[in-house]
């Protein structure tokens, strides 16, 4: 059975388009924790958009589930998650321009880089993660460079215009999970997933976390992030 991981990303949003305290992410986080939500995952930006350095300070203290970092691997970043040793870090893109995690972590080309990565948080006890396409070469790059897991980045089937190419990119999502699976890697799923398109992919038997941030944010924001939480996992445990 799959388990949910509430991304927060967005309620620091809302404090930051207001540079002001409220509403804090942390308040956020105990209130996931409370309705059944599995762990809690930030993305600390090198930007810092959203979620900021306290935030991942205060959270590594008080998150009593898993707590997910999501992060580059640029070095002042991953010297942060060394500091404050998340229960795991999830390894992502990133460019400033962009309005969200766009492609996957090219986990071919920066080998070497990850490997050395994976090393620096397995020294601290930090389960390794990557955000990868469902790509073969990905997947194989991940395995081999050590990581722990890897999460398929769901954003192609959330975009997907007709029901034909949705389920095109349910089959690639299928058979990532299952070459994952086979080189040992724990499966997670995430990015774009929302109350309407999650369960045919919680439907994929073997994928055990899924992350799921805007939509939760924004179905709180009319019916509270308690309720919010609790309707995504009850989707979530439906769809098997
Ligand atoms: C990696 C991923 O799919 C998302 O969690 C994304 O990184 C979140 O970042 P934003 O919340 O800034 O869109
Ligand atoms: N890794 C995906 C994630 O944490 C949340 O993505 P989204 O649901 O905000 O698109």
């Amino acid at each position: 059975m799959a388990v949910l991981n509430v991304n927060i990303d967005h309620v620091a949003t809302v404090r930051q388009a207001r540079l002001a305290d409220e509403p804090d992410p942390v308040w956020a986080a105990v209130q996931c924790e409370l309705a059944g939500a599995n762990g809690i995952t930030v993305h600390l930006r090198q930007d810092r958009r959203h979620i900021n350095d306290r935030d991942v300070r205060v959270l590594k203290e008080t998150v009593a589930c898993k707590f997910n970092l999501e992060m580059s691997m640029a070095e002042p970043i991953v010297k942060i998650a060394e500091a404050v040793r998340p229960d795991q870090v999830t390894l992502v893109p990133e460019n400033r321009a962009e309005l969200t995690t766009e492609g996957g972590l090219d986990c071919a080309k920066y080998k070497r880089r990850l490997a050395e990565v994976v090393k620096r948080m397995h020294k601290k006890g930090i389960l390794v993660s990557t955000f990868i396409v469902p790509q073969a070469e990905q997947i194989v790059a991940s395995a081999e460079t050590g990581c722990d897991a890897v999460e398929l980045h769901t954003g192609m089937y959330a975009n997907a215009r007709t029901d034909t190419a949705a389920r095109k990119r349910l089959a690639e999502l299928a058979a990532g999970k299952d070459l994952a699976t086979e080189r040992k890697l724990v499966v997670h799923a995430g990015h774009g997933l929302t109350y309407r398109n999650i369960a045919p992919v919680a439907g994929i038997d073997g994928l055990c976390e899924f992350n799921i941030g805007h939509s939760i944010v924004a179905r709180a924001v009319l019916v509270g992030i308690r309720e919010a939480t609790r309707q995504m996992i009850e989707l979530i445990e439906k769809s098997l």
